[in-house]
């Protein structure tokens, strides 16, 4: 099962991008990062539509898509693990996380998504949720091999 992580803007050198980094560097499923920007300035919903089509195009062709919004679901740890352990034991292919920009993902985007992932309601800067979101997938991967790294 490959995955890949679609998100708006770009990391420089800094802690978000160490911490994506630190994570990433663990996590044994191929996973490639994709990030991505509009460079027009646009009004806000044309922008939200845009940064949809880049994260959708970005996206590999039938990947079982996650879209990461605060108004998602909230799971537990072990929840997340389950649900990629089963979609790796069902033979998906793809898994592809989507990461909004400054103004998140329009409805319609949502709408698309096998899962929308909420990391609680609280809103995240998105150079954050990547860093956050590679934890959790390096997590769910020490979780499904049994490994003591995750103590609920
Ligand atoms: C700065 S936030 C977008 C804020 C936007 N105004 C909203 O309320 O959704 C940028 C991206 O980070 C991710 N993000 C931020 N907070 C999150 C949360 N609590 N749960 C899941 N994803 C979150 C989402 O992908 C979001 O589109």
């Amino acid at each position: 099962m490959k995955i890949t992580i679609a998100a708006i803007g770009r990391a420089t050198r800094g802690p978000e991008r160490d911490l994506y980094d630190h994570y990433a560097g663990r996590i044994r499923w191929p996973l490639t990062l994709r990030e991505l920007e509009e460079k027009r300035k646009l009004p806000a919903p044309q922008l939200m539509q845009r940064e949809g089509e880049l994260l959708l195009e970005a996206a590999p062709a039938g990947a079982t898509l996650v879209m990461l919004d605060r108004r998602g679901k909230v799971l537990d740890s072990e929840a997340f693990a389950a649900r990629l352990g089963s979609w790796r034991d069902t033979s998906v292919s793809d898994v592809a996380f989507l990461i909004g920009g400054a103004d998140g993902h329009t409805e319609a985007m949502l709408r698309k998504a096998r899962l929308v992932l909420s990391f609680g309601a609280m809103t995240w800067p998105h150079l954050l949720a990547r860093g956050m979101l590679a934890e959790q997938i390096y997590r769910a991967q020490q979780l499904l091999a049994g490994h003591p790294y995750h103590r609920a």
